[in-house]
């Protein structure tokens, strides 16, 4: 904390090409994860590995520039590390974005989902960042997650939206976390479907278990890069570099909805409250 003089409200976590939402913060401090102690290293194309501090509509946020993924071999404790800083360091609302692949008819490449809830397939088999030893400093050991994303923030960010003539783009829904690192098959990708999921990815809900789990509120969301296969008759395939892609041409609308709901979001209020 001596390094900076920010005193962060709210933390954003910038989703795979989506690390542009860290060049609008004013004043910025930023370092390497590589300078900070116990921080993991970004092994993924599209997350730089910086932590960026700086003002943003007021508001003193830290934005991490490329998060962790499982699949890159990190603990679930380490992926969700940076989560427990920022509670430490004060934090009060953590923002959480990230590509995902569209299950649902109604959502294609380019728009945007708020996160109502999710399916953390991971933790469903026992893969949570939250087992071993319950932290009673952080919070509770066993937390209810029937209220993890901010029914306020969501409505707001709607509201936001029509303001900004781009709630065509935009709908709620449930975002499901594979392990990865390969993308679905094609039976994986009709499972999905059957169980309700509209997006999925491989990030996003071991975060959010731990921001809850320590009492931030959380509000996300998932930019939809691409369509998941689900017929044996299409010859899409999806990759990587076309997830980036899609990042980079949505950057300003996905900039612009994260400006403003920071802006005119309340701080101080630290209670989960979701439908
Ligand atoms: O969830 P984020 O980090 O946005 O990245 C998503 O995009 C990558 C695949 O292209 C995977 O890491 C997936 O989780
Ligand atoms: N698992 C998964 N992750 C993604 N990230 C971006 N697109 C996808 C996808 O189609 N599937």
């Amino acid at each position: 904390m001596s390094q900076t003089k920010h005193r962060p409200q709210v933390a954003i976590i910038c989703g795979s090409g989506l690390g542009m939402l860290a060049d609008t913060l004013k004043c910025q401090d930023s370092f390497a994860y590589s300078d900070i102690p116990g921080f993991p290293q970004s092994t993924v194309q599209g997350h730089a590995g910086r932590l960026v501090f700086g003002e943003l509509k007021g508001k003193s946020c830290v934005c991490m520039q490329g998060r962790f993924h499982m699949y890159e071999g990190h603990s679930l404790l380490k992926t969700t590390f940076p989560v427990r800083v920022f509670k430490l360091l004060g934090v009060e609302t953590l923002f959480v974005t990230n590509a995902a692949g569209s299950l649902a008819d109604g959502l294609q490449p380019g728009d945007i989902m708020i996160i109502k809830d999710h399916v953390n397939f991971p933790g469903l088999v026992g893969l949570n960042p939250l087992c071993g030893p319950n932290d009673d400093k952080f919070g509770p050991r066993f937390p209810a997650m029937s209220g993890c994303y901010d029914k306020n923030l969501r409505c707001l960010a709607m509201e936001i939206a029509k303001q900004l003539g781009v709630a065509g783009l935009m709908q709620e829904g449930v975002y499901a976390m594979v392990g990865g690192p390969n993308f679905e098959t094609i039976a994986e990708a009709r499972l999905l479907h059957r169980l309700g999921v509209d997006a999925v990815g491989m990030s996003t809900a071991p975060e959010v278990v731990v921001a809850t789990h320590c009492g931030l509120r959380v509000f996300g969301l998932s930019l939809i890069t691409n369509k998941v296969v689900k017929s044996y008759e299409d010859l899409d395939s999806v990759n990587h570099e076309g997830v980036l892609e899609v990042g980079r041409l949505r950057s300003h609308t996905v900039q612009q909805l994260v400006t403003e709901l920071i802006g005119r979001m309340e701080i101080n209020n630290n209670t989960n409250n979701a439908a």
